[in-house]
């Protein structure tokens, strides 16, 4: 078994070379994801599409490093990596403040300095004047901001850019809350040069956000192609361009999915 999570490549912020991945063993094993090669450029957005199970929310945990690849290898090249998810995770008997904090307790950080940091990454998202309620008291849009605040705080780092994963982060919110996520995602992923793996079920939201989508196969999860997404940005999800190169990739993704009947 060749397990390897190497720190020294140049020119990539996330590289993953020939990654399989199979869960349980004998008559149980299953094949998720089948050598799945795939880079994130340097403050690069890539979104990850593909049927449901085909492994994206496997593949986002392997580079986190939550779990490790059976066969083949994957580098995040030294850079601070942080996970967001569909579900917000927030505590809910600590303040909004409190939540964000705890990105920098691991690091040892003086309480004052930990206060202050998240109240600025609590600016960033807009929640200023936020940081002393409960989660219970925000919507679920704000909610996901604070989840944002907190990925962001974790990848903090004064060496270079961060990668932030992103399983489905927006899925549950309406599409108007979801719109306006969209573009604070954007402005702080340009002004903080992210390097950002997206996953979602949302072809126009890939569209809308990706330098790049990436196309898997239906379990085992493959890449069956990558598609350049070349629009100007600000990109609006409901535009001719963007509505135009998400049909391309339905129709791509439908083929794939009826390939294997499901
Ligand atoms: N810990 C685990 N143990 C066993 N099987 C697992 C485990 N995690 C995922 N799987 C299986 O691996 C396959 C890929 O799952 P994964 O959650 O990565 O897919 P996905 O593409 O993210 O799905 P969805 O789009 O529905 O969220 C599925 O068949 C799933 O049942």
């Amino acid at each position: 078994m060749t397990t390897t999570t190497t720190q020294l490549d140049g020119g990539t912020a996330v590289r993953l070379e020939t990654v399989s991945k199979t869960y349980g063993h004998g008559r149980n094993a299953l094949l998720a994801l089948d050598q799945v090669s795939l880079e994130v450029g340097p403050g690069e957005f890539v979104c990850l599409l593909g049927a449901s199970g085909c492994g994206k929310s496997t593949l986002l945990s392997l580079v986190a490093g939550l779990d490790r690849p059976s066969t083949g290898q994957i580098s995040t090249n030294g850079h601070k990596v942080a996970m967001m998810f569909q579900d917000p995770a927030l505590f809910p008997w600590l303040t909004v403040g409190a939540n964000v904090e705890l990105a920098f307790r691991a690091g040892g950080v003086p309480k004052a300095e930990r206060r202050a940091r998240a109240a600025e990454f609590l600016e960033l998202v807009h929640l200023g004047g936020f940081g002393g309620k409960r989660p219970h008291e925000l919507s679920g849009g704000m909610r996901q901001r604070v989840a944002l605040a907190r990925a962001l705080a974790q990848s903090s780092s004064s060496e270079g850019s961060a990668v932030l994963l992103m399983d489905e982060p927006f899925g549950a919110l309406d599409a108007m809350t979801r719109d306006l996520l969209h573009d604070e995602l954007e402005r702080i992923w340009r002004e903080r040069s992210l390097s950002v793996l997206f996953v979602t079920h949302n072809v126009r939201e890939a569209v809308r956000l990706g330098d790049r989508v990436v196309l898997l196969s239906s379990r085992p999860g493959r890449v069956v192609e990558e598609f350049p997404v070349e629009l100007a940005r600000p990109r609006r999800t409901d535009s001719a361009e963007v509505a135009t190169l998400a049909a391309r990739i339905t129709d791509r993704l439908k083929e794939e999915v009826a390939r294997h009947g499901r």
